[in-house]
């Protein structure tokens, strides 16, 4: 129980540029121990559907999912983001494994019930959803897995599953065998107290401070679902929780949340 598991997410913004994520994956290549990856890649998935002639639909950040959505999306995270991060880990000498949930039934998820909103083909989580030992197992034999947001329900059927979600309900999982550590990267370096100034990183953020700047509007947009989910993953034992600069995980400066 002793050894600390590091899970990182990484999403669109980081994943569409070619040399942040580059610089990305050679940061994540010199962490020590065992290591998980779990990438999005919505803001790409996005682009993808409009050359394609279909709107993208978002609707409290998660993508309205109709079958020819699915397809393409399941095409670009699961076929080419996903076997790109391989080949670039790869390349830097970590043993990476590309994993959907269906992989492996690796995670398993719940098609989304119809209540205002159909959003389609999307993939709910909880406690239940994942397949630890053979994660455990893949992490024992040195192999890194990298998560896209492809998911299953166990009956055929693919479902489109929010990266920040599966990343938090993983580490949630692990907490079985490992001490786990929960790294969100983007392009800032962490939670900021003014969103247009970069140098403002809030160092630690506890729950009853979250919902302040939550209701004040500091904490917005993409930040709220990710944040939902991190202090989600603290509560249900989570050693700890990261909000970082994707170019900056091995350095000090972050946002680290707390328990209290
Ligand atoms: N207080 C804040 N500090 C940092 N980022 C914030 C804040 N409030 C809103 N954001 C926005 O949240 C975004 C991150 O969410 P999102 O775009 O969903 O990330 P990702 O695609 O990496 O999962 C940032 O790029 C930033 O524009
Ligand atoms: C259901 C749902 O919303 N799925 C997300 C999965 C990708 C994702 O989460 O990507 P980022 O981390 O880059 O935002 C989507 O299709 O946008």
């Amino acid at each position: 129980m002793s050894d600390v598991l590091k899970i990182f997410k990484i999403g669109g913004g980081i994943i569409d540029d070619a040399s942040q994520l580059g610089l990305f994956l050679t940061e994540l290549a010199r962490v020590a121990g065992p290591k998980i990856l779990v990438h999005g890649g919505g803001k790409g998935a996005s682009q993808m559907l409009q050359d394609l002639g279909i709107e993208p639909n978002m609707v409290q950040g998660r993508r309205i999912t109709d079958a020819a959505t699915l397809d393409i999306v399941t095409m670009f995270y699961a076929g080419k983001t996903n076997k790109q991060i391989v080949a670039l880990l790869q390349q830097r000498g970590v043993n990476a494994l590309g994993l959907s949930g269906a992989d492996g039934n690796v995670i398993r998820a719940t098609k989304r019930p119809v209540k205002d909103i159909d959003y389609g083909f999307v993939g709910d989580l909880n406690a239940e959803s994942v397949n630890s030992e053979l994660v455990v197992q893949l992490l024992r034999a040195n192999v890194t897995p990298v998560f896209c947001a492809i998911t299953h329900d166990g009956q055929g059927q693919l479902l489109n599953t929010n990266a920040d979600t599966i990343a938090s309900v993983l580490a949630c999982a692990l907490t079985s065998a490992y001490r786990v550590e929960l790294h969100f990267c983007f392009e800032k370096d962490g939670v900021l107290s003014d969103i247009s100034d970069d140098q403002s990183v809030i160092k630690n953020i506890v729950p009853k401070q979250y919902q302040q700047l939550k209701a004040a509007g500091v904490i917005a947009a993409g930040m709220v679902p990710k944040l939902d989910n991190a202090f989600a993953a603290l509560a249900a034992g989570v050693d700890k929780v990261v909000i970082e600069n994707a170019l900056k995980i091995n350095e000090p400066v972050k946002t680290v949340l707390c328990r209290s």
